[in-house]
């Protein structure tokens, strides 16, 4: 997939989705004329210039360089695949507004540390949190206490899924989908049934996270619901070891987010405290690959994160960028079987998603009938959910 193609989906997000992303950056914080300058000149570089790779001594340089590195420096940004681009887009947006060090070369402001490690995007993240759809995603956990465990399951998989339809990148030009539509592709059944049988396969969960906020509420309520329920008995939490497509979860968001479950009152506050104490007692484990911020599609993944999943009874992939580097970004037959396109993961695996890009799979073909009479961009407008299971 690439984005120079004017009308496509991946064409849109350079041309409309960044320059808006750009101007609310510098309206968050009060970056000063240099930073505003650097992100000015990447904008620009971005829709008009050409690739080059980092100076060596930059942050990541050593990734980009080396194994990322897919030789696409040279290149127009939108001629590169768009995976790779958009990526490294965000790698030069962490340089351009000093969050990374972009090399002792790199201009003006390259020594001045004052801006190293402050995310960008906290100011939007941040708002998520006082919000009051947060306030009701956490008193529904209220309605579920008397739940069976299948229930409860099925509806914490659901808050989870249709979380991820507040990923603020994705907001930025679209409008919020109204209502949850029925899935696309729904392998609850099995994704519950996989799920009682994680005891007897060593019990360890990882959850591979995407947006913060408002997706990763749901995300952490399920996390401590399938860790109560023995459906895991120790959970792996992944986040993005850096800032990336605006609000996808970093440590300090799964902390803030951590904080506010715990200060809700009823089912909600109480499980905030279990998970507290559960990351405490190494039950929950946060953590941070590398790869979770590569260019790269999940069959690249290097071999300890390989490892890592396969000692997982399961492993669960949230979100679209997820979905998208796991079965690969192309432009598949929708119908094309989710199983086959992951059939090189080294564990059983499940995505939640709902569809924001181009990438589809695992749909049956009376679905896909339905959704291409619609006469809606059903592929991109993030009104769509779909849950897959490969065992
Ligand atoms: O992974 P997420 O948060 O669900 O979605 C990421 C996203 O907003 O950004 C990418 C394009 O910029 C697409 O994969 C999708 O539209």
């Amino acid at each position: 997939m690439v984005s120079s193609e004017p009308g496509t989906f991946a064409y849109d997000v350079w041309h409309k989705r960044h320059p808006a992303l750009f101007q609310r950056l510098k309206e968050a914080l009060p970056y000063g004329p240099a930073r505003r300058d650097a992100l000015d000149a990447l904008l620009e570089e971005t829709l008009s210039g050409t690739l080059t790779p980092l100076p060596s001594d930059a942050d990541e340089a050593s990734l980009w360089n080396g194994p990322w590195d897919r030789g696409h420096y040279g290149k127009g940004w939108t001629e590169a695949p768009f995976l790779w681009a958009e990526s490294y887009f965000y790698r030069r947006l962490r340089g351009a507004t000093g969050y990374a060090y972009d090399g002792a070369g790199s201009g003006g402001t390259a020594g001045d540390r004052a801006w190293r490690g402050v995310d960008p995007f906290a100011p939007f993240k941040e708002a998520e949190l006082v919000g009051s759809a947060v306030e009701g995603q956490l008193a529904a956990l209220d309605t579920l206490e008397e739940a069976l465990v299948d229930e409860r399951t099925d509806a914490l998989l659901l808050g989870a899924l249709w979380g991820n339809r507040a990923d603020l990148g994705f907001l930025i030009t679209a409008a919020e989908s109204e209502g949850d539509r029925p899935l696309v592709a729904d392998d609850r059944d099995a994704l519950r049934a996989l799920l009682r049988t994680t005891e007897e396969r060593g019990g360890h969960v990882v959850l591979v996270a995407d947006n913060a906020g408002r997706e990763l509420i749901p995300d952490l309520l399920l996390a401590a619901h399938l860790l109560d329920s023995g459906r895991a008995s120790t959970l792996a939490l992944h986040v993005k070891p850096h800032p990336y497509y605006v609000s996808d979860a970093v440590t300090s968001d799964v902390l803030a987010a951590l904080r506010r479950i715990a200060a809700a009152p009823g089912a909600a506050g109480r499980a905030g405290h279990r998970l507290w104490a559960a990351l405490e007692e190494g039950r929950l484990e946060i953590r941070t690959a590398a790869f979770s911020c590569a260019p790269l599609t999940y069959d690249a993944m290097p071999e300890a994160l390989r490892a890592e999943f396969a000692s997982a009874a399961l492993t669960v992939f949230k979100g679209d960028l997820n979905y998208r580097r796991l079965v690969g970004d192309r432009h598949w037959a929708p119908t094309t079987p989710f199983a086959d396109v992951t059939a090189y993961f080294p564990g059983p695996v499940a995505a939640l998603r709902t569809l924001k890009s181009d990438v589809a799979v695992g749909l049956d073909a009376a679905t896909v009938t339905a959704l291409d009479g619609s006469g809606e961009a059903w592929r991109t407008n993030g009104a769509h959910a779909l849950i897959h299971v490969r065992d």
